[in-house]
């Protein structure tokens, strides 16, 4: 019991493990705990693990026009979280970020707690005298990352499931009741971690459960209405944005009691709670508003608007999102779709990405590294960049191991390899997308923390063989803020 115990404690520590893997046959679980210790994000002495902040204003709050409304949007993505406050015609007054501090309690990583201070240290960051005119607030979250807490009080009754954990003993299950290829048949979905909570849990906590997502729980703390979602959140426990309902399927499953309410993203829920408002110093009208998904985020802040047109996030995972005006979903892939307005975002969410970047390079050197590369050739390294086993998209593979072997002596070559490697993986997943009927890509606006590497951008235009650019707006936070303007602008 005692391994099984610290084998689930140490899985929390590394979230893009999957979460029933038997560490034992794996791997040296001591080995794990050093390599997430031994991390860029952990390299700092204990004391100085506090969230390491940067903001900046935009305006000069002297010349803030009095009557203005302000909209507040926050993105709450793999590695930290950042905020944008922006006006009516989308000017930035504000913006910054936070990295989550890392609260440990008997070598777990207790993210429940990480994230509801990052979120009250983000709104300290906030400028004082801005935020009486804020109108409206809006969250996104990481897709899939599931927290099941009590109806009544709010509290997590578990650990949170992360949105790039799979519970594959429940995928059987899972495909036994819904349609074949449907979103749900793939073990890193919201459904299959709900049915792994709802087969180990004690009777109690299941009549007294209710299932958030992480940008409903961050919500919830500052509405106080519990069990309310958003159709981009709910995609993946089974919700049909198509039909604005659950299927019959789906309901009448035992564990159904546990689905919260959907409505659509940007929904004004309430106001903000007496208590948060008055701690800080927002006005009286301030309602908050359901959120999205990060990677839906960044492709309402890059505005296109038009089918055919892409949004990459180049975060910590890869993400690609391309406005379709047909619906395309195929499991087999992990190709899904989610519903803005009357269209549809096609797309998946890769495990290949910034995070494995971030394993080999520090920023700094990516930075250096990159300029360095002649991007107009082509690398003839083939890599599979992972962190760690397991794949989502375009190949939904638990089973699949990284490869990123044999490591050239310059470092600028190896660099390279990767770069081109994770931009292959991208054009598969396009090409895929085109295959399954979806609208043929034609333009791509790149955004996350990778769409600064001009160097890359330049070698995805070469492998994908369509014009790719970086988006107007490359933060997740912004698209949130255009997301509170639409729910203020409702309640007007
Ligand atoms: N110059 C760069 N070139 C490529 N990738 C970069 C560069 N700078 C940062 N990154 C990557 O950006 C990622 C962080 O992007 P971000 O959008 O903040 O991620 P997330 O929100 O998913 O945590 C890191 O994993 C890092 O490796
Ligand atoms: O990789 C991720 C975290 O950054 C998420 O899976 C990402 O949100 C993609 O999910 P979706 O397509 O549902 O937005």
């Amino acid at each position: 019991m005692a391994a099984s115990v610290y084998t689930h404690s140490i899985c929390s520590l590394l979230p893009h493990l999957p979460k029933s893997q038997n560490y034992g046959d794996h791997c040296n679980v001591r080995k794990l705990l050093s390599r997430i210790l031994d991390s860029n994000a952990l390299r700092k002495p204990r004391s100085k693990l506090n969230s390491l902040r940067s903001s900046k204003v935009n305006m000069d709050v002297a010349d803030f026009e009095v009557g203005k409304q302000l909209y507040l949007g926050m993105d709450f993505g793999t590695s930290g979280a950042r905020y944008a406050l922006i006006d009516k015609e989308g000017e930035i007054y504000a913006e910054g970020k936070r990295e989550y501090p890392l609260y440990m309690s008997e070598e777990t990583i207790d993210w429940v707690k990480s994230w509801k201070t990052t979120l009250f240290t983000l709104m300290e960051d906030i400028p004082v005298g801005l935020r009486p005119a804020i109108a409206s607030i809006s969250i996104d979250g990481t897709s899939g990352t599931t927290i099941i807490v009590d109806s009544t009080t709010g509290e997590p009754l578990c650990r949170p499931f992360l949105y790039n954990e799979s519970c594959p003993e429940a995928l059987p299950i899972v495909k036994a009741i819904a349609p074949a290829k449907h979103t749900v048949c793939s073990g890193s979905s919201t459904l299959c971690k709900v049915v792994s909570w709802w087969r180990s849990s004690i009777d109690s906590s299941k009549t007294s459960a209710t299932l958030l997502h992480q940008a409903d729980w961050l919500l919830w703390l500052l509405h106080g209405k519990l069990g309310l979602s958003d159709y981009n959140n709910a995609l993946k426990v089974g919700y049909d944005p198509e039909v604005e309902s659950y299927p019959p399927w789906l309901l009448s499953q035992p564990y159904s009691c546990v689905l919260p309410v959907v409505l659509p993203p940007g929904t004004t829920i309430g106001t903000m709670k007496e208590s948060i408002r008055s701690q800080f110093g927002f006005p009286k009208d301030c309602v908050i508003c359901t959120g999205t998904t990060d990677s839906i985020a960044a492709f309402l802040a890059a505005r296109a608007n038009q089918p055919g047109k892409a949004v990459t996030s180049l975060g910590s995972t890869l993400a690609i999102k391309l406005l379709s005006t047909r619906r395309v979903e195929d499991s087999r892939f992990g190709v899904y779709s989610h519903r803005l307005d009357d269209k549809w975002l096609v797309g998946g969410a890769s495990n290949t990405g910034g995070a494995v970047l971030r394993q080999i390079f520090t920023d700094e050197q990516l930075k250096k590294l990159s300029e360095k590369i002649n991007s107009a050739e082509a690398s003839p390294l083939d890599y599979y960049p992972l962190q760690d086993i397991g794949e989502r998209f375009p190949v939904a593979d638990p089973e699949m191991k990284p490869r990123l072997h044999p490591r050239p002596a310059s470092d600028v070559e190896y660099l390279h390899g990767i770069l081109e490697s994770i931009a292959r993986i991208e054009a598969k997943g396009y090409s895929l997308l085109k295959e399954l009927g979806a609208t043929p890509v034609e333009e791509v606006f790149t955004a996350g923390g990778g769409s600064k590497n001009e160097k890359w951008i330049q070698i995805r235009e070469r492998v994908l063989g369509f014009p790719v650019r970086k988006a107007l707006q490359t933060e997740a936070a912004y698209g949130a803020a255009l997301l509170a303007m639409k729910g203020a602008a409702a309640e007007r």
